[in-house]
C-alpha cells in the first residue's frame, strides 16, 4: 500500500539519491567525526571520573611507563597510549616516519613546531637534530606547555636544546628575532589549527623568519580549511610543493630560486 503513496515515493527517491552524498561527507569528515566523539563524549566522562584531562593522564602514564632519558622509547609510550587507552591528537605511524625522513633530510639547525600540544612531535624531532641544533616550540596553553616541557625533559633533552614558548602564535613570530634571536627557520611543523597556516606563513615570512631552503612541512593540509593555504603555495612561484603523504605537505621556500617540475614521494 505504502509504495503507492507518491509522497513515500518521493521521500524514498530523495533519501535514497543523498546516500553517496552522505556517504561521501563522512569520509570527508571521518577524522573530526572521531575526534568529536573522543573528545566531546568519552573524554569528558573520563574527566569527571578521574578529575584529570586527557592530556594529564597521558602525562602521569608516560612518567610512570617509559624509560627516562630514551626519547624512543617515551615516544612508545606516547603511541601506546593511543593504542590501547584514548584517542590524542598527534603524529603517530605513517605520518611520524615521513616527519622523521623530512627532519633526517633537510638536517635543520634551528626549528620550529608551531601546536606543541604534549611534546610528541617536538621530541620526535628533537631526537633527530645535529648537534647543536635547537628546536622552539609554541603553544598557547599554558598547561599544555608544562605538560610538554616536562614530557620532552623525561625524554633526555637539555634546556639548551628547545624552548617551548607558552603565548600566542602571533606574538611568538613577532619575538623570534627580538627576543629569541632567531635568525631564520630551516624547518618548520605547521600543526596547530589548519585555519592559522596562511597567516602564520604570511607573518613567518613579513618577519623574516624564512629563507630559501627552508623546508615547511604542513598537517591536514589538504582539508577544506587549509584550502587558502594550499592554493598561495602552489601558486606562488616563490613556494615549491614537493612531497605530499597522508594529509602532509612539504613545502620549500624557494625565495626567487627557479621553481623545478614537482616530485611525488612515498606515500
Ligand atoms: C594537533 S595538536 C599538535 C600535535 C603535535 N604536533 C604532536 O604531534 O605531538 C595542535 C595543538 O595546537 C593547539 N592549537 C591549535 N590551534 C590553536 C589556536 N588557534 N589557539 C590555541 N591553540 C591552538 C591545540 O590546542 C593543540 O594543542
Amino acid at each position: 500500500l505504502l509504495s503507492h503513496c507518491p509522497a513515500v515515493m518521493w521521500v524514498s527517491t530523495i533519501a535514497v539519491s543523498l546516500l553517496p552524498l552522505c556517504a561521501a561527507l563522512l569520509l570527508w569528515y571521518r577524522d573530526a567525526l572521531v575526534r568529536f566523539y573522543w573528545d566531546a563524549i568519552l573524554g569528558k566522562v573520563r574527566n569527571y571520573l578521574t578529575g584529570r584531562s586527557r592530556e594529564e593522564r597521558l602525562h602521569k602514564y608516560v612518567l610512570i611507563n617509559s624509560r627516562h632519558g630514551q626519547p624512543d622509547s617515551v615516544l612508545q609510550t606516547f603511541e601506546h597510549w593511543v593504542a590501547e587507552w584514548e584517542f590524542l591528537h598527534i603524529f603517530t605511524e605513517k605520518k611520524g616516519q615521513f616527519l622523521d625522513s623530512v627532519v633526517q633530510r633537510v638536517c635543520p639547525s634551528t626549528v620550529l613546531d608551531l601546536g606543541t600540544y604534549c611534546g610528541y612531535s617536538a621530541i620526535r624531532i628533537l631526537r633527530l637534530l645535529p648537534p647543536g641544533g635547537r628546536l622552539y616550540s609554541v603553544i598557547p596553553d599554558p598547561s599544555l606547555a608544562g605538560i610538554a616541557e616536562e614530557m620532552i625533559l623525561v625524554a633526555g633533552f637539555q634546556p639548551a636544546q628547545f624552548q617551548v614558548i607558552t603565548s600566542s602564535f602571533d606574538e611568538a613570530i613577532t619575538r623570534f628575532k627580538s627576543y629569541y634571536k632567531v635568525k631564520t627557520f630551516d624547518f618548520i611543523l605547521m600543526d596547530q589549527s589548519e585555519g592559522r597556516y596562511l597567516q602564520d606563513l604570511q607573518a613567518l615570512k613579513k618577519a623574516g623568519l624564512i629563507a630559501p631552503g627552508t623546508v615547511i612541512l604542513a598537517n591536514h593540509s589538504s582539508g577544506l580549511a587549509a584550502r587558502e593555504f594550499l592554493c598561495e603555495v602552489r601558486q606562488d612561484l616563490q613556494y615549491q610543493v614537493r612531497y605530499k603523504s597522508d594529509g602532509l605537505q612539504e613545502i620549500e621556500y624557494l625565495g626567487n630560486g627557479i621553481r623545478v617540475v614537482s616530485r611525488r614521494g612515498p606515500g
